[in-house]
């Protein structure tokens, strides 16, 4: 089966939800003039990582943006995984990432497992604890979120629960953007999976983020890319027929011996 994703490079202002969410409704209507099957947005788009004032800027329970994304999804009758959100409960806040089909019925949810200490989200942000595979038309996909892709085991259990695409919305920092396209390309061949990672471009108070969202197939080679200094919506077709044909010839699944692991 063959899906063209549309992946939205944007910027995202601090702690300016209302901007950021009108910036990435009207990304989302200039992707799907194109017809893509899936649009896929980066992490925490609406806030960044404001992480001191998300219990006054976070979506109680995520329902402003479910709604949104739903209601943009079946308007425009396309997938969309929905980068990811602060998602405040009673519980406390988590980093959540939804997906909806073209009719705009929810189809996945996740939220950040591994939180990264360097930025000081364990702090502000509760981890997750369960996995995010979905199902995508009929291609069972997962979505990971930024920090996660250091963590092999972590994306190798949804891929054993069948996924063959893994989307990894990201704010990932120019300083280590060659551990962002080392370890996703890492990711794309161990797994023989396609990856499409969405990252933001612009800078907040501590950092400069890298830009280069990626889609890369199952043997590893990058089929398309941006650049680290613009907005823009990268554009690329999935071919998960090509999953099988990397499967079958280097037969990694079969030759797993995890008695020993
Ligand atoms: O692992 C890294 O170097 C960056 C991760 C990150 O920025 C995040 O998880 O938001």
């Amino acid at each position: 089966m063959k899906l063209t994703v549309a992946a939205i490079q944007m910027d995202i202002q601090l702690g300016n939800p209302k901007q950021n969410i009108k910036r990435a409704s009207k990304r989302i209507e200039q992707a799907a003039m194109k017809k893509p099957d899936v649009i896929v947005l980066p992490e925490l788009w609406t806030t960044g990582y404001d992480l001191e004032r998300l219990d006054e800027i976070g979506d109680t329970n995520g329902e402003e943006i479910k709604r949104l994304m739903s209601e943009l999804a079946s308007k425009y009758q396309v997938n969309i995984v929905a980068g990811s959100i602060a998602k405040k409960t009673d519980e406390g806040i988590y980093n959540t990432m939804y997906a909806f089909n073209r009719k705009g019925k929810q189809i996945g949810e996740y939220s950040k497992l591994h939180l990264i200490r360097l930025m000081q989200e364990e702090k502000y942000i509760a981890p997750g604890s369960s996995k995010g595979n979905f199902m995508l038309e009929n291609v069972p996909a997962a979505g990971v979120i930024c920090y996660d892709i250091r963590f092999p085991e972590w994306i190798r259990s949804h891929i054993l629960e069948g996924a063959s695409i893994l989307f990894v919305p990201a704010e990932w920092p120019a300083q280590r953007l060659s551990h962002w396209r080392n370890l996703l390309i890492t990711r794309a061949i161990e797994n023989q999976c396609y990856v499409v990672a969405c990252n933001r471009v612009g800078s907040d108070k501590n950092n400069t983020f890298a830009g280069h969202t990626m889609v890369i197939d199952p043997w590893g080679e990058i089929i398309a890319e941006t650049d680290g200094e613009e907005e823009t919506i990268l554009f690329a077709e999935v071919d998960t027929d090509l999953v099988e044909e990397v499967r079958n010839r280097i037969p990694v699944f079969e030759d797993r011996r995890p008695e020993f692991y």
